[in-house]
């Protein structure tokens, strides 16, 4: 993928130094959100959800299920009332159902609407509309899908009426949930058992959920399982905040002489805390208060003070419980003691960006040496970085990392294309000056 700006999009300025104190709650879990709207919809009976992220991403989710006749109340104060039309409710949507930044509402919708007996388009911005998508067509063909993509396996996706659909079993190339529960949500249409093995663990929350809808599903080691033709009973549900959100403020604390953070509520799903046990690698300082479980999730609160961090190789396994969070570890790694080494990552470089190139870029531009690799890239930690411009290329998550970097920076950090914040994080800018970290919209 090149580096390709996104266009228009917001200029922040993050100041240099401070250090992170007090206490936080980050909005909610996207994937969580994402699939409770899915499932709620789906599902016989009204589900009341808290803690819903109102972040651009779930919103488009939201406002594609209205165009397809759900009546969702909300959401306001992350709370929403799904008032599900069951599996076979849905209605045929008039014109392209547009889901702009997000992958994950396009991967697990195009495996949600693969059995429905009409047509429908899928599209979204330029930056999806770059991003791989054979991943999910190519397995849902194979169960009887009728799906047209752009050239290349790119999106619009157009799903044709008539894909009566059977179960399979499928062995993914690679360790992808929005692949799992692309399948899985299909494999609720499909006549027979659909059964998903991954190559290495992914997040687990559509398995989850469909449980606590009352949705049977068995897993078998590496290999998930389960019949067509159930029911999704309402149910309601809390979301916990988002690892990957929180992961920001984590960093930001644990590079700055000083700091003392508390961050509640946090997601704390093993299939999700990869970057603690990195960041616990690298030498961060990080205590793991309270976990507790909150309708099928486990939580905990997080206290985080200054350490000197180390360079490391990151070890393989934790790639996929990261997958989101490498550019806020970049950063860690930036203000580490020596040389930090990421390999078997190349899924970094089909994201909202190429996350690789386009994080050595942004380090770069802060006075770093970070070189580029196939599959990782390798950073050489200094004591200090440079003020400097930055460009996220659109991506949330580069200009999230790119933000928390200022804090050890010797000059202001000029970040370039935020607007896709508010996918994931809206908020960032206003929750981050609370605890010190201070940055303004230009
Ligand atoms: O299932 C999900 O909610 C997600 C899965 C991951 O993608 P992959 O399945 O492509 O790894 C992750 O990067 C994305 O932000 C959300
Ligand atoms: C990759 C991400 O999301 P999505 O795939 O849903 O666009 C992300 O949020 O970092």
């Amino acid at each position: 993928m090149s580096l390709t700006a996104n266009g228009g999009g917001e200029t922040w300025q993050f100041q240099p130094g401070g250090s992170v104190r007090g206490e936080l709650r980050v909005p909610g879990d996207k994937s969580i959100s994402h699939r409770a709207v899915m499932l709620g919809a789906l599902a016989q009976g009204s589900t009341e959800i808290a803690g819903l992220l109102e972040g651009a991403d779930v919103l488009a989710t939201i406002e594609v299920f209205r165009r397809l006749g759900v009546t969702i109340e909300g959401p306001q104060y992350g709370r929403a009332v799904v008032h599900g039309v069951g599996r076979h409710g849905l209605r045929e949507p008039e014109g392209v159902l547009d889901v702009g930044n997000s992958g994950t509402s396009m991967r697990l919708l195009c495996g949600l609407f693969a059995g429905l007996p009409f047509d429908l388009t899928l599209t979204g911005d330029e930056s999806l509309r770059r991003r791989p998508m054979g991943r999910v067509t190519e397995p849902l063909t194979q169960m009887g899908a009728k799906i047209t993509t752009a050239e290349g396996g790119l999106a619009p996706l157009h799903l044709a009426a008539g894909g009566e659909l059977t179960g399979i079993s499928y062995h993914m190339p690679l360790a992808s949930a929005q692949v799992k529960s692309a399948l899985l949500l299909a494999g609720m249409y499909a006549r027979g058992r659909t059964c998903v093995t991954e190559p290495a663990p992914t997040r687990d929350h559509t398995e989850r959920m469909l449980a606590g809808f009352g949705y049977s599903v068995q897993r078998h080691g590496d290999t998930v399982c389960l019949e067509g033709g159930g029911t999704l009973s309402a149910t309601s549900i809390d979301v916990p905040s988002d690892i990957s959100s929180a992961a920001f403020p984590m960093v930001a604390a644990a590079i700055t002489p000083g700091s003392d953070l508390t961050l509640r509520h946090v997601g704390w799903n093993p299939t999700r805390t990869g970057v603690y046990e990195i960041l616990r690698l690298m030498g961060a300082a990080i205590e793991v208060l309270a976990t507790r479980e909150v309708g099928g999730e486990t939580v905990a609160d997080l206290h985080i003070q200054h350490a000197p961090l180390r360079g490391i190789h990151i070890p393989e396994e934790l790639v996929p419980l990261a997958i989101d969070e490498f550019p806020a570890l970049f950063v860690a790694a930036a203000c580490a003691q020596g040389e930090t080494v990421l390999t078997g990552a190349a899924e970094l470089r089909v994201k909202e960006s190429d996350r690789i190139a386009v994080m050595a870029e942004a380090l770069q531009s802060l006075g770093v040496s970070a070189e580029p690799q196939d599959d990782g890239v390798r950073i050489q930690g200094q004591p200090n970085l440079q003020g400097g411009r930055v460009n996220s290329y659109g991506d949330h998550r580069i200009a999230m990392a790119a933000a928390v970097a200022s804090l050890r920076a010797e000059g202001p950090v000029t970040i370039a294309d935020c607007a896709n914040v508010a996918t994931s994080y809206p908020g960032f800018i206003s929750q981050m000056a609370e605890i010190g970290i201070c940055g303004s919209s230009l």
